[in-house]
């Protein structure tokens, strides 16, 4: 990442707005821009799949494996501001592909660590899973605040925007679907 071009960049920005970038307060400020875009953007060097080391167990567990609850932080692509909430990702492994249940969120992860779309961060996370696993199915529910609509535009505060992506089985297969689903409602 440029992050020289990003402090520039910032700097151009911050006089644009009619801003002194050379004030006490501000002086630092294109710099810890540069390291934050270079923290929040990380997953753009990285490809989803890379994560999900395959473990080829003894054990057949051909059930359904849900993590729940995985909180995560991206950028809207249209407005670069936060959308934040959580995922919720299962899949049913096939002929003992597992992975480690850490995988999971560290595939979240790299795909929210980029400018994004609910949507595609939600497919993206199934295709990941699907093509590195080839499980008998996947399902992944996104819950998100986004900021574009809350703190300027719009002004919907509270207001949630859900997507999910369902591959495999949990397609065909309106039982398996709506008991996954149940499992993620749990306790809500
Ligand atoms: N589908 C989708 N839309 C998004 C996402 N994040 C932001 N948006 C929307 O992207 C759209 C961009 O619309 P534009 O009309 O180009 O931009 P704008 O004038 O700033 O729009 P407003 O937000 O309505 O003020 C808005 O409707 C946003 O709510 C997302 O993850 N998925
Ligand atoms: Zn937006």
């Amino acid at each position: 990442m440029d992050k020289k071009r990003i402090e520039k960049a910032i700097r151009e920005i911050l006089e644009a707005i009619g801003e002194n970038p050379d004030r006490e307060g501000l002086i630092d400020t294109p710099k810890r821009i540069a390291n934050m875009y270079e923290e929040i953007f990380s997953g753009l060097k990285e490809d989803p799949q890379e994560h999900l080391e395959v473990y080829f167990q003894q054990e057949q567990h051909e059930e359904l494996v849900l993590v729940k609850d995985i909180p995560f932080y991206s950028m809207c692509e249209h407005h670069l501001v936060p959308f934040f909430g959580k995922c919720h990702v299962g899949y049913i492994p096939k002929k003992g592909k597992l992975t480690g249940l850490s995988k999971l969120a560290r595939v979240v992860e790299t795909v929210a660590r980029r400018p994004q779309l609910q949507e595609r961060l939600t497919t993206m996370i199934a295709d990941a899973i699907m093509e590195k696993l080839s499980p008998h199915g996947v399902i992944v529910v996104v819950e998100a605040e986004h900021m574009c609509m809350t703190m300027r535009g719009v002004k919907k505060p509270g207001s949630q925007t859900i997507t999910s992506a369902v591959r495999g089985l949990f397609n065909k297969d309106a039982k398996a679907r709506a008991e996954a689903m149940a499992l993620i409602n749990l306790g809500k």
